[in-house]
């Protein structure tokens, strides 16, 4: 079992312009959390800060019982017992892949080191390639070696930097699951950055938004998809368009597009806006509507229209068959979801 992560209230400045700023975080036994945030908003930093390659200047992080750094003192890298793997894998190009993992493998016999080379070729399924050096292998390939470099000495945390930007898209989310896979199977806690929310939603089990050097909300993907506590969550986590909105009651607003059904609970009153995703939208015809029809793609099953909403774009998928023509005047109908209200 490994231990728990607790970040508490730390701080981190560059040249004295706040990066990470009071954030707390905390990460439970064999959970995989994912930081995701927009470029700059303090996701590697956070990461090194953990790592102990850089050094918070305030607040405490505690990995179980042990304190890793406070005010008082400060635990180095080689002593966090933490398995790192960035986004160039850093495999070394003149060691052999069996060599490359059993690098970090201090302390034990050649036996010892051969078997847990061995498990973890083996895990990573590699076997065949130990007698290969990092060029003979594939992205892919590279990226399995890199991990099972980095769980060989069983780290009680491993903590991945963008692990899967270098890899192509038609691999990238087969190599998530069975990276997945291989964590899970070895009962690693894991912090895992990234900007990317289809790589978090497929590889992690909480996700926590950053912005501004802050937590701005963590739990599972479907939480904060339905429950963003902040417009920057819900707009981080998918495209959508505000449309004015007045509670009606617990179940139902009314908007410029009639009563819309929630079917989550919403606040007992209040006017303010709800943010609505393009799947809970559907275009009709209509000639004094408010939607005005962009441009439209055809994309095999469906056709994508690009249209504006009171002054905001997004794009809408309809059937095939439900065909309109360019400058058509349309107008939404708004399916019953659980609605994203967020009061003026
Ligand atoms: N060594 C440094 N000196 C000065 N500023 C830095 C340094 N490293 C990072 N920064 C700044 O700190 C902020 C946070 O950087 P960080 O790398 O943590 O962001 P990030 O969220 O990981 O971004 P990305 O997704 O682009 O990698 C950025 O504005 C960056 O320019």
């Amino acid at each position: 079992m490994t231990a728990q992560l607790e970040l508490d209230n730390i701080s981190f400045e560059y040249a004295e312009r706040a990066v990470v700023n009071n954030l707390s975080l905390t990460l439970a036994d064999d959970e995989i959390l994912c930081l995701l945030g927009a470029s700059g908003c303090g996701k590697t930093t956070t990461l090194k800060a953990i790592a102990g390659l850089i050094r918070p200047h305030r607040g405490v992080i505690r990995l179980g019982k042990e304190v890793l750094c406070s005010d008082q003192h400060c635990v180095p890298p080689q002593h966090r017992n933490m398995g790192m793997m960035f986004q160039d894998y850093a495999l070394f190009p003149h060691l052999t892949v069996a060599q490359n993992i059993a690098f970090g493998l201090k302390g034990m016999s050649k036996a010892n080191k051969q078997q847990r080379v061995a498990e973890m070729l083996a895990l990573v399924h590699l076997d065949e390639c130990g007698g290969r050096y990092p060029h003979q292998l594939s992205g892919g390939q590279q990226q399995r070696v890199a991990i099972a470099r980095a769980l060989a000495y069983k780290p009680s945390l491993l903590l991945l930097d963008e692990p899967f930007s270098n890899i192509d898209h038609q691999v990238r989310f087969q190599l998530i699951a069975d990276i997945r896979r291989i964590i899970k199977d070895q009962r690693v806690s894991a912090i895992f950055v990234t900007h990317s929310k289809e790589e978090a939603f497929a590889f992690a089990d909480t996700l926590a938004v950053m912005h501004n050097g802050q937590i701005a909300q963590q739990g599972t993907a479907k939480q904060l998809f339905q429950h963003p506590n902040s417009k920057v969550v819900a707009e981080f986590l998918g495209t959508g368009v505000y449309i004015d909105a007045t509670i009606v009651d617990a179940d139902h607003v009314q908007t410029p597009f009639g009563i819309v059904r929630s079917l989550q609970p919403l606040p007992s009153s209040g006017k303010g806006q709800v943010y609505v995703r393009p799947h809970d939208m559907q275009l009709i015809g209509d000639e004094h509507g408010e939607v005005t029809l962009l441009s439209q793609r055809f994309v095999g099953t469906e056709y994508v229209y690009r249209v504006s909403v009171f002054a905001q774009e997004v794009e809408i998928p309809a059937k095939a068959e439900q065909e309109f023509l360019p400058s058509q005047k349309l107008s939404l109908t708004i399916t019953p979801h659980s609605v994203n209200f967020f009061a003026d």
